[in-house]
């Protein structure tokens, strides 16, 4: 396992916000994560962790710094792990071309087209390496992990909690991508890093996925603003993903947030009542 490079600590709420660097054998790049230790990961005993996946344009930056979240992580016990969104300066041609496509916007799947697919592999990033180096770095009860995210985040979460059955035991996203083979953002990405099989895509549709799940039981709770301007451009499509939850028995909660947009300041009001959801179902 390579070695993790420290690259800040900050204090906050009585914890440590650090943003860590590593080599990923997964990417083939060099990565950075944050990650936020609470003060009772100083106190001996094993916590539980939260993998927070952003959405596109962002990094490991955003959520630490506009969510506000660490002042309830700190008052409930938990860790909170942010990895970037995709590979960096990996000399693909036309990578940062897009802010919805290549740097910044790897969709947590794993690419299977060319040139694609020996770096953009950010399912098996955050579910195998990201984990094992966590796991492995920091004093994290391995029974007890949970994932949440935003927007392509959400989606991430979603997915990665529906493809490997019972790793995590709690899941919420904040305007997730919801049914991305039906909406312009996942065509664009699903084109690029799966190519032009829709059969292929549906394996990577939290839609899709709830309607074929066969494992242990979860639940996933969904929030978004109703004043989402993504919302309104059929980008995110949660009543696709509702729809498909009640069809299957798959509990699911969904809250409707009135005037709220799409942004961080949205999160940021909601980012409590996440928390203490996570935190209950982690005990
Ligand atoms: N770049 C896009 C917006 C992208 C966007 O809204 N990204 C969301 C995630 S989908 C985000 O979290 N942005 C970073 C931030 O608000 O800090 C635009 O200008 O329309």
């Amino acid at each position: 396992m390579t070695a993790l490079k420290l690259v800040s600590s900050n204090r906050i709420f009585g914890g440590d916000q650090r943003v860590y660097s590593h080599e990923s054998k997964e990417l083939g790049c060099e990565m950075k994560f944050s990650v936020f230790l609470p003060p009772q990961a100083s106190e001996g005993g094993k916590l539980p962790v939260l993998f927070w996946l952003s959405g596109l344009t962002c990094t490991e930056a955003n959520f630490v710094q506009k969510a506000g979240g660490q002042k309830y992580a700190a008052e409930l016990g938990l860790i909170i792990v942010c990895p970037d969104t995709s590979p960096r300066n990996v000399n693909i041609p036309g990578e940062d071309d897009s802010w919805d496509f290549g740097s910044g916007a790897g969709f947590y799947v794993d690419a299977t087209q060319e040139p694609w697919k020996k770096h953009y592999r950010m399912f098996s990033y955050v579910t195998k390496e990201l984990l094992d180096l966590v796991e492995a770095n920091f004093p994290v009860n391995s029974e007890k992990k949970g994932i949440f995210g935003h927007s392509m985040g959400g989606h991430g979460a979603l997915v990665c909690s529906l493809k490997n059955l019972g790793l995590f035991r709690s899941v919420s996203t904040f305007a997730a991508i919801s049914n991305p083979i039906n909406c312009p953002w996942g065509v664009k990405a699903f084109s690029g890093y799966l190519g032009e099989n829709r059969e292929e895509w549906k394996n990577w549709d939290a839609t899709e996925l709830v309607k074929a799940y066969n494992g242990p039981p979860l639940e996933v709770f969904l929030d978004q603003g109703d004043a989402d301007q993504f919302l309104k451009e059929n980008q995110l499509l949660p009543n696709n993903l509702a729809e498909a939850c009640r069809a299957a028995n798959f509990p699911f909660i969904l809250r409707m947030r009135d005037g709220y947009d799409h942004s961080y300041f949205y999160i940021a009001t909601f980012i409590e009542e996440h928390l203490r959801y996570h935190a209950e179902r982690l005990q």
